[in-house]
């Protein structure tokens, strides 16, 4: 991911992720290690102004376009992982959550904080949280919408490695990849699909109604004023 200064999830930023995992696939890819060009930030998750005062036909674009490149990512037929150096707040956390493996670097937060912002985090990002650390530790986490520090991420299995520096997260991502690349791609992709197949297939039967409740809520006036004072203490911080 390269979109200055902390790959905040636009709607072009979205589909140009989203026409990379197509080409991926079509190029048969044997693996792909999810990055970012920051040094400090993996992604902050959805752009958030693509949520303030949104026009109606535009923010429905933005979610089908978020549904669309996550429906991707959760199902490539090749392996993925997340090279997490720098923080992974909410949709940031999602992204890395989608992969099948995740190294970390020290001193980087990582969760689903949508609570503490006065949203919900949708359901399919809880089930993929809770897919990773399992049912109590996603529901303890998503209700306080807590943001794990390294140790933490590694402790409760939201992360699988830690690795010294963004040369070393790299290493241990094509390490990841390496032991993945003599497996029948058959075989593992079927699997791969099982286990995720259930959470995949909730969003896909109800991706309307998904839109729906996003739209509903957000257009919410009381949403939209948290919205707003949110991205005033985002931007007071960094004057
Ligand atoms: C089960 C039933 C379910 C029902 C559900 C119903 C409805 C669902 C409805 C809504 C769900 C919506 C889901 C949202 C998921 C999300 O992803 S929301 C986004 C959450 N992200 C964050 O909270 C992260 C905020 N950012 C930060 O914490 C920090 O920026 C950082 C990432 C830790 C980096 O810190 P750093 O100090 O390096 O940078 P700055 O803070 O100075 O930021 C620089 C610059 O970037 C702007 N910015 C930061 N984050 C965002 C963002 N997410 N979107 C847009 N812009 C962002 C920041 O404002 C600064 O801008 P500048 O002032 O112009 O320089």
């Amino acid at each position: 991911m390269n979109r200055p200064p902390v790959n905040s999830l636009n709607t072009e930023h979205l589909e140009q992720l989203h026409r990379a995992l197509v080409r991926l696939e079509n190029e048969k890819c044997r693996g792909m290690i999810l990055s970012s060009s920051s040094p400090t930030v993996f992604s902050a998750g959805l752009d958030i102004r693509e949520m303030y005062k949104p026009e109606l036909e535009k923010a429905r674009k933005f979610w089908r376009t978020l549904q669309d490149m996550w429906l991707k990512l959760y199902s490539t037929p090749y392996p993925t992982v997340a090279a997490i150096h720098g923080h992974a707040p909410a949709g940031g956390c999602l992204l890395a959550l989608s992969c099948e493996y995740r190294v970390i670097v020290p001193n980087v937060k990582i969760g689903l904080n949508e609570t503490q912002l006065g949203i919900v985090a949708p359901q399919w990002f809880q089930d993929c949280m809770r897919n990773v650390i399992g049912e109590r530790q996603a529901e303890k986490a998503l209700i306080a919408g807590h943001m794990f520090n390294t140790e933490q991420a590694l402790q409760v299995g939201l992360v699988d490695e830690v690795a010294a520096d963004k040369a070393a997260c790299i290493a241990r991502a094509e390490a990841f990849l390496a032991s993945q690349a003599n497996l029948p791609l058959l075989a593992r992709k079927t699997v791969k699909l099982g286990f995720r197949n259930s959470t995949l297939s909730r969003l896909m039967t109800g991706r309307e109604a998904d839109t729906k409740i996003f739209i509903e809520y957000i257009f919410q006036p009381k949403v939209q004023k948290g919205i707003e004072l949110y991205l005033q203490s985002l931007s007071k911080k960094s004057g």
